[in-house]
C-alpha cells in the first residue's frame, strides 16, 4: 500500500506544499491518539471559555487548536494560519507560500458521547500583492490549492485533494503511517440520501421546506422515489459519507437567529469540503450561487450549504430559483 509522501511525490505535488500536508498529518496522528485515548486522556468535557462565535469550547476544541496552531506555525512555509477558535489569524514565517485555514475539530457536540468527530483543513496560496493581516484569508475557494480533512472514527482517516482528484489515506495503527486506501472517489450524480437537521425545519426559507418535503412524501409525492435520511452532526462525517456513496448534506438559511442565519463557516468548513466534493464530481452550493464562488469579506463569515451528488443539489437548487431565491 502506497505511504502518504511518495503519493504526494507521485502526484508532482510542490515540495512546499508536501511540507505543509505533512505536517497536518502529524497534527493528525497527535489529536487521533488523545481522542482515542478518550476519558483516559482527561480531555473529554468543556471549558469556561467561548470562543469569537459565542460557542462555549470543549477542552479538545481547544487542545486540537493549540497542537495544530504550535506545529503548523513551525513550519517555514506556512505565512499564517486562521482557526475557528482564534480571534484573529496568527502569523507565522514572513517568506511562507501558504495560508492554512481550519477547524480543529469538527463535531464538537459529538466528543462526550464517543462518536465521530474530525478536523478539516483549506489550503490558499500567500497572496503577492502585499496585503498582511487577515486580508490575506479573504480569497474565494477557487484560489485553494489543497484542501481536506481528517476524520476519527472505527479508523481514522485523512482525505484530501490537490487538485487531481480526491484520495482517502487510513491511518495504520501498527506504524503510524497513513497509507493510500482509496483513490479517484466520485459521487454518483443521483441519490436517494439526505442528511440536513430536521427539527430545524420551521425555521427554513419555503423553498427549502417545500424541497424537504417532497423528499419525505417518497415513491408517493412529486419524487417518485423513497428517500433515507442519515444525520451524524459533524459536518466531516456527514461529507464523507457523501464522498463514499453519494447523498445530499445541507446546513441551509434559518429564521432562529436573524443576526446569525447560517452555521458552517466558509473557510474552516465550506470551502474545504466544496473543494473535494467538486473534485469528485459532485456540486456544493449555498442555495445561490457556487460556495467556492463567494467572496469572503470575513474570516469568520458563515454561509449556507447545500452540497453532494450533482442531480439532487441541482434539484434543490430548482426550488430556490422556482420561489425566486427568497
Ligand atoms: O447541532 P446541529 O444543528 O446538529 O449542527 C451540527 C453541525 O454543526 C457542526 O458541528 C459545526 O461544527 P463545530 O463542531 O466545528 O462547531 C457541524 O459539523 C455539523 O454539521
Ligand atoms: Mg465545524
Ligand atoms: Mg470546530
Amino acid at each position: 500500500m502506497q505511504r502518504l509522501i511518495p503519493t504526494l511525490r507521485r502526484d508532482q505535488v510542490d515540495e512546499a506544499l508536501i511540507s505543509v500536508i505533512n505536517t497536518l498529518q502529524i497534527c493528525a496522528k497527535e489529536i487521533s491518539y488523545r481522542l482515542h485515548q478518550g476519558e483516559l486522556a482527561g480531555v473529554l468535557g468543556s471549558t469556561l471559555d467561548e470562543n469569537i462565535q459565542g460557542e462555549t469550547q470543549k477542552k479538545l476544541d481547544v487542545l486540537s487548536n493549540q497542537l495544530l496552531k504550535d506545529i503548523l506555525l513551525e513550519c517555514k512555509h506556512v505565512r499564517a494560519i486562521a482557526s475557528e477558535e482564534e480571534d484573529g489569524i496568527v502569523d507565522g514565517d514572513e517568506s511562507g507560500d501558504y495560508l492554512v485555514a481550519f477547524d480543529p475539530l469538527d463535531g464538537s457536540s459529538n466528543i462526550d458521547i464517543n462518536s465521530m468527530v474530525g478536523t478539516i483543513f483549506s489550503v490558499l496560496p500567500t497572496p503577492k500583492d502585499g496585503r498582511s493581516g487577515p486580508d490575506m484569508f479573504l480569497q474565494q475557494g477557487t484560489q485553494q490549492v489543497m484542501a481536506g480533512y481528517v476524520v476519527y472514527g472505527p479508523s481514522t482517516m485523512l482525505v484530501f485533494s490537490t487538485g487531481k482528484g480526491v484520495k482517502m489515506f487510513t491511518l495504520d495503527q501498527t506504524v503510524g503511517e497513513f497509507l493510500l486506501t482509496r483513490s479517484d472517489i466520485t459521487i454518483p450524480a443521483h441519490t436517494q440520501e439526505f442528511a440536513i437537521n430536521m427539527s430545524n425545519q420551521r425555521h427554513w426559507s419555503p423553498a427549502m421546506q417545500s424541497y424537504v418535503t417532497d423528499l419525505l412524501a417518497g415513491k408517493q409525492g412529486p419524487r417518485g422515489k423513497n428517500f433515507n435520511m442519515r444525520w451524524i452532526a459533524a459536518m466531516v462525517a456527514d461529507v464523507h459519507r457523501v464522498l463514499c456513496r453519494g447523498g445530499l448534506f445541507a446546513y441551509p438559511w434559518d429564521s432562529r437567529k436573524p443576526d446569525k442565519p447560517y452555521k458552517l463557516r466558509l473557510l474552516y468548513e465550506a470551502n474545504p469540503m466544496s473543494y473535494l466534493i467538486e473534485q469528485a464530481g459532485g456540486k456544493a452550493t449555498t442555495g445561490l450561487e457556487r460556495i467556492m464562488a463567494v467572496q469572503p469579506t470575513d474570516i469568520h463569515q458563515r454561509v449556507g450549504v447545500v452540497l453532494g451528488s450533482a442531480d439532487e443539489v441541482e434539484t434543490c437548487l430548482e426550488y430556490h430559483t422556482r420561489s425566486g431565491n427568497e
